[in-house]
């Protein structure tokens, strides 16, 4: 069995050609100014142009307003639109309707009742994604590294395909896809050097362990 992998948070060409090269299915864009990852939209439309047609292309936001989820829209055009704040099902629904795209919703996960918010949001969007939530006091909503307990997924079943995120690694993927049965993974800090930096080789060796998860 195989999982759809998603690279997030890629800025150069270099990243974004071994994520390509790799098979990765899903390629991310951030567009949040605080973070290491960040991008203005007119240069991610310009490096994700290569994207087109080998892999889905995700802008990833936290808290957008209208303003730049049209903008978004008009200038990336990505394939999916990722809210990764604290949106609720009626601003989910609302973006989706803006945008044009298909919605990931990510969800911050520590207990179960983390897993159960999920179902507010399963008829209004395409995918879910799982993600560990920030430690107190984090400057970024997703991209921190940090893992939740994989167990609270085990044999649980959505009415939409999700993401697994949070803390993966080349080293710990098939670990965590065997405990969740994920049936998509996303990676960002788990493949760089550095915030912020990616590492074309952890890439490959991330998107070779989701072949044989
Ligand atoms: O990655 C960021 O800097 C980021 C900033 C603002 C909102 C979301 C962000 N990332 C979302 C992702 O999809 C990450 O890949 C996900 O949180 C997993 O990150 P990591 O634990 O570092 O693998």
């Amino acid at each position: 069995m195989s999982v759809l992998t998603k690279i997030c948070g890629l800025t150069t060409p270099g990243a974004l050609d071994a994520a390509l090269d790799g098979g990765a299915d899903f390629v991310g864009a951030v567009s949040f100014p605080k973070s290491p990852r960040h991008l203005e939209l007119i240069a991610a439309a310009a490096l994700f142009e290569r994207a087109r047609g080998r892999a889905r292309v995700v802008a990833v936001t936290a808290d957008a307003d209208d303003a730049l989820l049209t903008e978004i829209a008009l200038i990336l055009r990505p394939d999916l639109v990722q809210l990764h704040g604290s949106e609720t099902p009626e601003q989910a629904a609302r973006a989706g309707l803006l945008t044009g795209a298909g919605i990931i919703k990510a969800l911050p996960v520590r207990t179960a009742d983390d897993v159960a918010s999920a179902a507010a949001f399963e008829p209004v969007v395409d995918w879910l994604m799982f993600d560990a939530k920030p430690p107190e006091g984090a400057a970024l909503p997703g991209g921190v590294g940090a893992a939740f307990d994989w167990a609270l997924l085990a044999g649980r079943a959505f009415a939409r395909p999700w993401f697994l995120a949070g803390g993966l690694s080349p080293d710990n993927l098939a670990e965590a896809v065997r405990i969740t049965g994920a049936p998509a993974v996303d990676v960002s800090s788990g493949v760089e050097s550095a915030p912020g930096v990616k590492d074309p080789g952890r890439i490959a060796a991330f998107l070779e362990a989701a072949r044989s998860a």
